[in-house]
């Protein structure tokens, strides 16, 4: 509803429960606005620690872009108001939590829940390259899950500052494709490289450049140092459509909309989303 953006929030018209996370920033709580009894995840952040990393302009900017994005795969940011020392964000709310700690619980998923996730993203991304809008942070940490089961890109730390944001916010390299570890200008096609890492993390439990030291997970990307394990057994048709987003050259790379017709995706993943 366009009207919840325009409308003057403030802290009252909402009932506290849980915390739901914590992120850089600040932290995450599950709420219920009042008058509607809409359930919401609040995020609440400090004006102070915005104001040290200096992104309040591109929260704004964020804010603002957000504002007009609808898509089932990408978590809606509904609103934002804030206080003396403090902004909250007014989100959706993802019933069935994060990603990253499913993985973590299941150690792998199987290649039809992988394909479906894969898919669900690729249809995201090209929505929102539609707009546009490039290199969001698609790694596990940054995706939820909803009622339906279905997968939403939640963090928005995204754009072409996002490099500078990743580099200082010193977060995994993993996900960094050739042209930014070797920091030349990037597109929109360094969303395919990030979709192919997750893709790979999915099937096997961990991305396929990891290793102990920066240095050498720097090496492996730029290498494209690639290597399916033996166990767990994955099909040849996830590794070929691994293949083929894990170019260096990136024009090279599989395109989003021939991504969501490749037989793997075709044959796994659930249309449902
Ligand atoms: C549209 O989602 C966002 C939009 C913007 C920002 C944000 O902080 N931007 C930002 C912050 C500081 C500087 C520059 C940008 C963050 C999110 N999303 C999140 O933080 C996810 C919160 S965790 C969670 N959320 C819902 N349901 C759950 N079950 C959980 Br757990």
């Amino acid at each position: 509803k366009a009207s919840a953006v325009e409308r003057r929030w403030t802290l009252n018209d909402f009932d506290i429960g849980m915390p739901l996370g914590r992120g850089k920033f600040g932290h995450v709580y599950l709420a219920r606005e009042k008058r509607s009894n809409h359930i919401v995840a609040l995020k609440v952040l400090f004006k102070s620690q915005l104001k040290q990393s200096q992104v309040e302009h591109q929260l704004r900017r964020e804010v603002e872009i957000q504002s007009h994005l609808r898509h089932l795969n990408i978590l809606r940011l509904y609103g934002y108001f804030y206080d003396q020392t403090r902004v909250y964000l007014i989100l959706e709310y993802a019933a069935k939590g994060e990603v990253y700690k499913e993985l973590q619980k299941c150690k792998y998923f199987s290649e039809r829940r992988t394909a479906t996730y894969i898919s669900s993203l690729a249809q995201a991304l090209i929505y929102l390259h539609g707009k546009h809008v490039i290199h969001r942070d698609i790694k596990p940490e940054n995706l939820l899950i909803g009622i339906q089961g279905e997968l939403k890109i939640a963090d928005f730390g995204w754009s072409v500052h996002t490099f500078n944001r990743r580099r200082t916010m010193c977060g995994t390299l993993d996900y960094l494709p050739p042209e930014m570890v070797e920091s030349v200008e990037h597109d929109a096609s360094v969303d395919i490289w990030s979709l192919g890492i997750l893709c790979y993390e999915f099937l096997y439990g961990a991305p396929p450049f990891e290793a102990k030291e920066h240095s050498d997970t720097y090496r492996r990307i730029v290498k494209v140092d690639l290597k399916y394990p033996l166990k767990p057994i994955v099909s040849p048709g996830a590794k070929d459509l691994i293949s083929q987003m894990l170019v260096k050259d990136s024009s090279q790379r599989l395109p989003l909309h021939k991504l969501l017709e490749h037989p793997w995706i075709v044959q796994n993943a659930d249309p449902a989303g």
